[in-house]
């Protein structure tokens, strides 16, 4: 279970019965600070999580693989009124002081930790925080080493002003707004400026190529609930949930690893080997919860590799992932990107051109992991060449594929549900929700919400039986009433060697 290889980790360093104390006690902190204190920081996309996810288990999205649509015949809709297009982003701390607090938002995240939803209330939080503390030394370090600050979201604003002229050349009139999951601009700042605009129409593109339950799922989630909860949220709304395989990526993407290779020594062009990356995930995801990620990444290998092909670049190519972390036995799905190069090197490969399909941004997992990490290893394998092609960025044909991708969505749009209905089509799920006002906001309300550190019914009953637990604790332990104590009668009473 992803939750208790996590916990497994921390535990290594601490030890189990060390960690379950401080986590205990971490727990009636936080409770006890539930009794009226509220943050003064806001984080609203991760405090407007569920406590249970609203679709866990087999009712989970899968999307197919379908190579027949003709997105040229989409689009064309003549519609002059306002197009909201909201891009998806994971976030960044903006400085290193940035880093804990953001590590403590994605780890809040029930798509990244999963906690079992009878104790999630209790336990989720001093877990994000207990962990979020223990990485974040090392990506601070890691940030540092990139200048001290992530250009994500200089990237994504100059993508979105990029969009926006795009759009416009294709006669929309688009808004582009930036939503992202684990800092700010939050969701929830976003769809307020989005709601202030009056905009009715909004298009949701997730900057991610292909879609994870981590990663576009995650953002979904948060908005689909605002989709119900937020009065004035766009009338007409449409989502494109991945886009790995249009014309106009794959096109961008090859002109990138054309003009990667052609920086190679003269000769070697024919030679190098093409090592395609894309950010690991958890095996879990993709065997038990019917993520698609694994299965789009492949096929986006696939499509650029015969688009490689088809200009004259048909060399040997391979596919690993990065960014693994945890324990040895969380199982990720592979290979690892270091253990490829080490293969590779192996085989007397030379030259390596690699290629990160994942992420469309420069960031820590290029600018670190990639430019630093595979690279030095690369070297210290025997490979005398060693190119890593950039990111998309904003590269004119990328941002016209994704202004295509939005021109494509608008019929969508100018349909109203109802019409859909009416003509005996068949509609989501989510659209025979709207209508049979399947969640209203007074429903939406009883689904158990995770709070700050502000009052919840449950943090109530049990900040009464904790703050009881801890006086009888502190008077027992009043000679030495410190959590090093504690933990060594948790320790004596579980027969365990005192820490
Ligand atoms: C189990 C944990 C994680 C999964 C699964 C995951 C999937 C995933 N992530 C990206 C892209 C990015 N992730 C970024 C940050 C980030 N992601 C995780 C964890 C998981 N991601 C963490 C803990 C962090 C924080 C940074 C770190 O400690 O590594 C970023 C932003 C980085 C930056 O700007 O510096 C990106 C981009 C994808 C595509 C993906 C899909 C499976
Ligand atoms: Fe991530």
């Amino acid at each position: 279970m992803r939750t208790i290889s996590l916990l497994n980790q921390v535990a290594g360093a601490l030890g189990k019965s060390t960690m379950l104390a401080a986590l205990a006690t971490a727990s009636i902190a936080w409770n006890a600070a539930a009794l009226g204190v509220r943050s003064s920081h806001n984080f609203p996309s991760v405090w407007g999580q569920p406590a249970r996810s609203l679709s866990r288990g087999s009712s989970r999205m899968m999307l197919s693989i379908d190579e027949e649509i003709d997105f040229a015949t989409l689009g064309e809709t003549g519609d002059t009124e306002p197009v909201g297009v909201l891009l998806l982003s994971v976030g960044a701390p903006e400085t290193p002081d940035d880093v804990e607090e953001y590590l403590y938002n994605v780890f809040c995240d029930p798509e990244i930790l999963t906690l079992p939803p009878a104790i999630s209330w209790l336990f989720k939080r001093p877990l994000a925080w207990f962990i979020a503390k223990s990485r974040a030394r090392d990506a601070k370090e890691a940030m540092k080493s990139i200048g001290g600050v992530s250009p994500q979201l200089q990237t994504i604003q100059a993508q979105a002003e990029a969009m926006k002229d795009a759009l416009a050349d294709r006669g929309i009139d688009g808004r582009v707004y930036i939503a992202t999951r684990y800092w700010h601009p939050f969701a929830e700042e976003a769809v307020k400026q989005i709601v202030a605009d009056g905009l009715n129409k909004l298009v949701i593109v997730p900057l991610y190529p292909q879609f994870s339950l981590s990663t576009s799922g995650s953002a979904l989630r948060v908005l689909e609930r605002m989709l119900y909860s937020e009065p004035g949220f766009p009338a007409k709304s449409s989502v494109v949930p991945a886009w790995y395989n249009r014309p106009g990526y794959l096109s961008a993407m090859c002109e990138l690893i054309i003009q990667s290779m052609r920086t190679l020594p003269e000769g070697a062009v024919a030679r190098a080997h093409i090592l395609f990356t894309a950010q690991g995930l958890p095996r879990k995801y993709v065997d038990d919860l019917g993520d698609p990620y694994e299965e789009q990444i492949e096929r986006s290998v696939a499509l650029l590799h015969e688009a490689l092909s088809a200009q004259g670049f048909s060399n040997n190519h391979s596919l690993a992932y990065q960014g693994q972390f945890g324990p040895e036995r969380l199982r990720w799905i592979g290979p690892a990107a270091d253990d490829e190069i080490r293969r590779l090197a192996r085989q007397g490969v030379e030259e390596v051109v690699m290629v990160p399909i994942s992420y469309v941004f420069e960031h820590m997992g290029t600018l670190n992991e990639m430019d630093r990490e595979f690279a030095s290893l690369a070297r210290s394998c025997g490979i005398t060449s060693f190119v890593r092609v950039p990111t998309l960025g904003t590269n004119p044909a990328f941002i016209g594929a994704l202004a295509t991708v939005v021109a494509e969505a608008l019929p969508d749009l100018s349909r109203p549900s109802m019409q859909q209905i009416n003509a005996g089509n068949p509609v989501s799920l989510n659209m025979v929700n709207e209508y049979t006002r399947l969640y209203t906001k007074d429903q939406l309300q009883l689904v158990p919400q995770e709070q700050p550190w502000g009052f919840t019914e449950q943090a109530e009953v049990v900040n009464g039986r904790l703050a009881m637990a801890a006086i009888t604790v502190s008077i027992a332990l009043s000679a030495d009433p410190t959590l090093k104590a504690v933990v060594a009668m948790y320790r004596a009473a579980r027969g365990m060697d005192p820490a």
